[in-house]
């Protein structure tokens, strides 16, 4: 069946409860010219004077068959379809739904879910990227049918797809409050020739995910030094996350990612396809996540760090393969 033959000429004293098949336009000369009633409209008692005030006395209503559904019920079936931890639905508005984060945290989208969705001809379901960070009330996901009325198959279809999924379509992990040791090597800062500027930085990008940087040490560029720094708060401070910062990249003198190594870590990279933050380490000292971080996270707004501490502070493990994501759409300056 094809839904113009829902539609039925009703008079209007008797079409309370029934969906106006078509926009109603009011003409009101020199004052107004616009949409009285938007197509899909339930019709209540208080719409007659208006209806017979712009002379209708009979209009066109849609019957919704066995096996249809308007267009806000099936923008409601796919956002409670997709929806997992921390998010919540917005009430429908000119057909679409909105599910927005209900908490500080990171969002995560199955891409091949949405992929699978939106290749169902008339769904739509629009979300924002996976790993972004967001907050209360951030918008993750956009649901809506293209016609006014859509088979109840396709939405169907939609929701064993979201049911067989390992993962819900949208979710935002919270994230932990981890202590962070820093340590910050280089030996003009450490012999005080030049005043450090990672510090303040690196305390100010971990506390606006939730967590705190507990200590600062600095280390000269001596691989020994740096070395009793990590296994200082490895073994003593117990802490959650290590971040090691400058001494990255090429000259004699870049001790980091030899330190981090010579203190046990398992490399997951010491590179990243990104820019800024192509010098970036990421490893692991047991369980513990350690980083280093070259020089432009100082001074740089959006880096690999930026990237990859979000998801560190949602208690995620990285991957090589993240590494290699991180290329594609990476280049931010540099
Ligand atoms: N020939 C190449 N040169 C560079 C490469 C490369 O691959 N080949 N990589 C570039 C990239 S990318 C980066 S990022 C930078 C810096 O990386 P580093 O982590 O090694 O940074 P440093 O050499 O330690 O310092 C650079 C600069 O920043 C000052 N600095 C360092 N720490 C602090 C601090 N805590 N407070 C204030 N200032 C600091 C340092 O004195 C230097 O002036 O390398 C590129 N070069
Ligand atoms: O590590 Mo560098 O950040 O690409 O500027």
């Amino acid at each position: 069946m094809r839904p113009e033959s829902m539609l039925r000429e009703v008079k209007v004293e008797d079409a309370i409860g029934l969906m106006l098949a078509h926009d109603l336009t009011q003409i009101i000369p020199g004052k107004f010219k616009g949409r009285l009633f938007t197509k899909g409209h339930k019709i209540r008692e208080e719409d007659i004077p208006a209806l017979l005030s712009i002379g209708k006395e009979h209009i066109y209503v849609m019957d919704i068959q066995e096996g249809w559904l308007h267009e806000d019920d099936a923008a409601f079936r796919m956002a409670r379809a997709a929806s997992g931890a921390n998010v919540e639905l917005t009430s429908p508005h000119e057909g679409k739904i909105t599910l927005k984060s209900t908490i500080h945290g990171l969002a995560k989208i199955h891409k091949p879910l949405v992929d699978a969705i939106n290749s169902i001809d008339q769904l739509v379901m629009s979300t924002t990227k996976t790993n972004t960070v967001v907050k209360p009330g951030h918008p993750l996901t956009g649901t809506r049918v293209i016609p006014l009325l859509v088979e109840e198959t396709s939405i169907r279809q939609m929701e064993q797809l979201a049911n067989e999924a390992s993962e819900p379509l949208v979710q935002v992990k919270p994230f932990h409050s981890l202590r962070v040791g820093l340590i910050t090597t280089g030996s003009e800062v450490f012999k005080g020739r030049i005043q450090d500027k990672f510090g303040p930085i690196v305390r100010e990008k971990v506390a606006a995910l939730g967590s705190e940087v507990i200590e600062q040490r600095l280390a000269p560029d001596e691989s020994d030094v740096i070395v009793r720094e990590i296994r200082y708060f490895l073994e003593e401070q117990k802490a959650d996350l290590i971040l090691v910062t400058g001494g990255m990249s090429v000259d004699p003198d870049d001790r980091t990612p030899g330190a981090i190594r010579q203190a046990g870590a398992r490399i997951v990279s010491y590179g990243t396809p990104m820019l800024p933050g192509s010098m970036l380490l990421v490893g692991y000292l047991d369980d513990v996540p350690i980083m280093g971080l070259p020089g432009c996270v100082m001074h740089d707004p959006y880096t690999s760090f930026d990237a990859l501490l979000p998801r560190i502070c949602a208690g995620e493990q990285i991957v090589r393969a993240d590494i290699t994501e991180l290329g594609y759409g990476g280049l931010y300056g540099c």
